[in-house]
């Protein structure tokens, strides 16, 4: 069962997973009336831009993660941005939220220039996420556990971000059979979200390409995380 360390560890990871969140009024900004194509490109570059400062700000939070090298934080970064924002924008579908964000967020993706084939498995990954009814403990787990991913792309010391990893992997598991003891491959329907994440990555670079191609810019901070531009 779950000891004090974990029941810390938790306790942490849940605080700083509630206290970095969009600023309402930037979330707000989804309410507005106009729906183009051009305006909801924007207003998504928005979104993400402001959701990787919040990550990047849960991250710094994470016991550990600022005491390992500093271009293996980068690159953890980098390797889980998307990962992160694909399971943040999950939640914004699955809770209910106040004046119904999540139809209006979902609307705006789906006319934002990312073709068919991208959407599909988007939104079948959302439909996925929302079908586990995650609780609060599991989703900020689940997003700590996907920054410390030891093999993202140009991380050299893989061992220091598995010894960060491995107890987020073990309190995850506890708190899966504690809130889900009805189904026991619970904790493993999660990491198999996690398969499908990585799946989306590869999309979500292709889809980077196309809105490109079609003359799209991004932030200066999106461009710097996705190394674009
Ligand atoms: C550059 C841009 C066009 C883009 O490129 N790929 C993706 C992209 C897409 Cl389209 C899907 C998944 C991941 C990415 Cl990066 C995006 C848009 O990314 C988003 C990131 C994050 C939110 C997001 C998060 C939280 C919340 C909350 C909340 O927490 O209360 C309230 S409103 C809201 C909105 C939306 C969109």
């Amino acid at each position: 069962e779950i000891t004090k360390e974990q029941k810390a560890l938790t306790k942490v990871i849940v605080e700083a997973y509630n206290r970095h969140q969009i600023p309402q009024d930037v979330a707000k900004k989804l309410l507005q009336d106009q729906y183009s194509v051009e305006e909801n490109f924007l207003l998504l570059t928005e979104m993400a831009t402001s959701q990787v400062q919040v990550i990047v700000e849960f991250t710094k939070s994470i016991p550990g993660f600022l005491s390992l090298d500093h271009e293996d934080q980068i690159a953890l970064l980098k390797g889980s941005a998307v990962e992160a924002m694909f399971l943040r924008s999950a939640q914004v579908f699955s809770k209910k939220m106040p004046n119904g964000h999540n139809g209006i967020l979902e609307e705006r993706i789906r006319k934002s220039g990312i073709s068919e084939e991208f959407i599909t498995p988007m939104f079948n990954f959302y439909k996925s996420i929302i079908g586990l009814h995650m609780s609060l403990e599991e989703q900020a787990l689940l997003t700590a556990i996907t920054i410390l991913t030891p093999d993202r792309p140009y991380v050299k010391d893989h061992q220091a971000v598995e010894k960060l990893q491995e107890p987020m992997l073990d309190v995850l598991r506890k708190v899966c059979v504690l809130q889900h003891p009805q189904e026991p491959q619970y904790f493993a329907r999660l990491l198999g979200r996690l398969t499908e994440l990585r799946t989306l990555t590869h999309y979500h670079a292709e889809m980077l390409t196309s809105w490109r191609m079609n003359d799209h810019k991004f932030t200066p901070l999106l461009c710097e995380i996705w190394d674009v531009q």
